[in-house]
């Protein structure tokens, strides 16, 4: 199979993240004889450094003549710490976003038993845990009309649905949880207190008809946070709306054992989008210490999209492998950690069938936490 891919590195650990997943979808191509074809576009502050924009015009263009697109993050400290910058990093996501039309950001939440004893959360809660956030990625509060007055001492940020908003991302997660075992859409709103809420539940109580074999329920995401640490299993498909699913999302990394941890997919009418969900992590960037696996089950997502199944299986079966061995990244175990180009390398061998057999541990440099 031969395919065009855009290459959005961005800022901080994305390009980082980004280069591990690039080295094993080339191990991929080797290993089962795909030809995959990379093409960088700026974004971010990076593009704003380069041309001035967080979204150069031929971004977009590499993005729309591309198969799919792999980011890395965006964000810079010296952004979020001036409020009044009038161009910032994150303009360049969220313009990608609207661009390329990616309604609905997929987010599955997988736990993992050999991670367990390093998690601050107990075994028996994490046993079982299968869900998959569908996030609504085009509307709402980021995309509202902002404003501040001039004397800057009044803001506001308007959050607007419409219905055909709404029944987009419900008819994918309705479609979603069908082919699931549990078969369960849970809507988080805030239904008591927001107009959008209250539009959200009656467009989802209206479509829910229509999948008689997918049971509903309802929660207030105040309770859903709480449901999320408390009872994780009870969940299987959530549907929310684009803040709150960033919002809950980055506390379900916790579940699967860091933020660094979590892929997702981001698609909607035109080229669809693979992305971790972390952000740019500056504390981390250039050391070769942040978790690339985020980035590398993107690319599998990725893979997925494009029908390469038993491929995609093979890079998860590779993370497995990894976090059972031990071969874990400074978040997941800072007394004992492996570089993420390690992490990288160790994937992508075992992707072109170089291991398990050849590798011994004692050859593989461990870290400690002291060096860094
Ligand atoms: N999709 C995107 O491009 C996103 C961009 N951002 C931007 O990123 C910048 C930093 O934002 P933060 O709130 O600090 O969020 P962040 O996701 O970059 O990092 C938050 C914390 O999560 C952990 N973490 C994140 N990614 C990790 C990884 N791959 N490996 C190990 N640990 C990881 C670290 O402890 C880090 O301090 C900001 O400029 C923000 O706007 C934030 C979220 C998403
Ligand atoms: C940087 C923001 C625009 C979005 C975000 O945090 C995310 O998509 O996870
Ligand atoms: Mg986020």
């Amino acid at each position: 199979m031969e395919k065009k891919i855009a290459i959005l590195n961005g800022d901080g650990i994305g390009p980082e993240v980004t280069a591990q997943s690039i080295k094993i979808l080339n191990a991929v191509a080797q290993q089962y004889g795909h030809v995959f074809h990379y093409k960088e576009a700026l974004i971010g502050a990076d593009a704003i450094d380069k041309t001035g924009t967080a979204l150069p015009s031929e971004t977009i263009d590499i993005c729309l003549d591309s198969d799919a697109v792999l980011f890395g993050a965006v964000g810079d400290p010296k952004y979020d710490n001036d409020p009044s910058a009038k161009v910032r990093p994150e303009q360049g996501i969220l313009g990608i976003r609207k661009a390329l039309q990616l309604f609905a950001n997929i987010r599955p939440v997988t736990t993992y038993s050999t991670l367990q004893h390093l998690s601050p959360l107990k075994p028996a809660l994490l046993e079982g845990v299968d869900c998959v956030i569908f996030r609504e990625l085009t509307g709402g509060i980021y995309f509202g009309k902002k404003y501040t007055s001039e004397d800057g001492n009044t803001a506001s940020d308007e959050c607007y649905y419409t219905r055909p908003e709404i029944e987009r991302i419900a008819h994918l997660a309705f479609k979603y949880a069908q082919n699931r075992r549990k078969k369960k859409v849970t809507l988080v709103d805030k239904a008591n207190v927001l107009e959008t809420s209250r539009l959200w539940r009656k467009v989802v109580q209206e479509i829910a008809t229509q999948y008689s074999d997918v049971t509903v329920d309802y929660m207030f995401v105040d309770n859903a946070a709480m449901q999320l640490m408390i009872n994780p299993k009870q969940f299987d498909v959530i549907l929310t709306e684009n803040m709150f699913g960033d919002i809950i999302s980055d506390e379900a990394s916790v579940l699967a054992g860091s933020l660094g941890m979590l892929p997702s997919a981001s698609v909607g009418n035109g080229t669809a989008f693979f992305e971790p969900i972390h952000g740019s992590y500056p504390q981390a960037a250039g050391k070769d210490i942040a978790n690339p696996i985020g980035s590398i089950l993107s690319a599998a997502m990725m893979l997925d999209h494009f029908g390469l199944t038993a491929e995609a299986e093979v890079i998860r079966d590779a993370v497995d492998w990894t976090l059972e061995n031990n071969f874990v990244t400074k978040d997941i175990d800072p007394m004992n950690f492996y570089f993420m180009s390690t992490i990288g390398d160790l994937i992508s061998d075992y992707v072109s069938g170089k291991i398990p057999g050849s590798v011994k541990k004692e050859n593989i440099e461990l870290r400690k936490s002291t060096i860094i």
